[in-house]
């Protein structure tokens, strides 16, 4: 614990350098700047993040995690669980191909990642796809996520805790600004901070709310985008697990952007995907500093 409060003092971002001719920077640019911040100490530190995902999304996520410098760690057998989970910085869970088996799974983890005292970031995929979905769920919001993050859809349907929600599958069927207060009351209601992806991701804590603008659309046509920008959260978490809300835009904002850079290079989903892993990989100071769009919304 010493060790991650001392990370927290690092991670203040130095707003004023005293050598800036141009005069104090501006509210966007200091969260830019904590986005840098944040990507600096996953590299430096590489956490290591116990990820229970879906299958879809499980060569993604890794793959985000390496190129961000996290650790990934692809263990979900309820038998590992007692050894494992206390031994990695952050736990990251996502209901994509919920099965009997992995629900108890699921449970001892979070279970095991509270006792552990570490943070653990949760993705309700589709949670209103069935009902037995949406009652492992809110099992799980129950033990007390770190950070919750879902498309507009699926913070809607959990905050309401009602069935449906319009969406069909994993897709989102709304504008992440129709969730914004859904995700509030969710924030309040589950003391997690709530983050809602869309052209606007929205990172709430019930009461405060960053936005960040980065992202393009065509992220929407690789699957499982979602699924890893709610991994890389719980890589920057794990290193700013005192400040999670802050901490939860930052990843949102480095994610998008990659998505930005690799939009000019890429020519459809699949190599898009590919050139937003190599730029969360290549990403410098300046980059982040000058193109990540992160606000907070007054
Ligand atoms: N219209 C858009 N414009 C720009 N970026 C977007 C847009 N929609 C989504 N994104 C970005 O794409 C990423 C994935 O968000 P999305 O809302 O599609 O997640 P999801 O529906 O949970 O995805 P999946 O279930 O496939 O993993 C986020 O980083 C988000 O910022
Ligand atoms: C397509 C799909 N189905 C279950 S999980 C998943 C990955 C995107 O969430
Ligand atoms: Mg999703």
């Amino acid at each position: 614990m010493e060790e991650q409060e001392a990370t927290v003092r690092n991670i203040n971002p130095n707003p004023a350098s005293p050598s800036d001719e141009a005069g104090p920077p501006d509210a966007s640019s200091i969260w830019a700047r904590m986005a840098w911040t944040h990507l600096d100490a996953v590299r430096r530190r590489a956490p290591l993040v116990q990820c229970i995902t879906n299958l879809v999304s499980m060569d993604i996520a890794a793959n985000v995690l390496l190129a961000s410098g996290a650790s990934p760690a692809m263990i979900h057998s309820i038998n590992e669980i007692q050894d494992f989970t206390p031994k990695a910085d952050a736990l990251y869970i996502n209901i994509g191909t919920l099965s009997a088996e992995w629900v108890p799974a699921m449970q001892a983890a979070a279970k095991a990642a509270l006792e552990a005292n570490r943070p653990w970031v949760l993705d309700p995929v589709a949670v209103s796809a069935s009902s037995y979905r949406m009652e492992a769920c809110l099992e799980l919001v129950k033990l007390r996520p770190t950070v919750i993050r879902g498309n507009a859809s699926e913070i809607l349907a959990l905050s309401s805790a009602c069935r449906i929600s319009g969406a069909k599958g994993v897709d989102s069927a709304h504008e992440s600004i129709d969730a914004l207060d859904a995700a509030k009351s969710l924030a309040k209601s589950s003391n997690a901070i709530v983050a809602v992806s869309g052209a606007v991701d929205f990172v709430t804590d019930g009461d405060r709310v960053i936005s960040c603008s980065n992202g393009v659309s065509m992220m929407q046509k690789i699957t499982a985008t979602g699924c890893a920008v709610t991994a890389l959260i719980a890589a920057f978490v794990a290193i700013d697990p005192w400040n999670a809300l802050k901490a939860t835009a930052s990843a949102l904002a480095v994610f998008g952007l990659t998505g930005e850079l690799g939009m000019e290079m890429a020519s459809g989903p699949a190599s898009l995907r590919m050139h937003m892993v190599d730029w969360l990989y290549r990403l410098n100071e300046s980059t982040v500093a000058t193109r990540a769009r992160l606000s907070e919304r007054s």
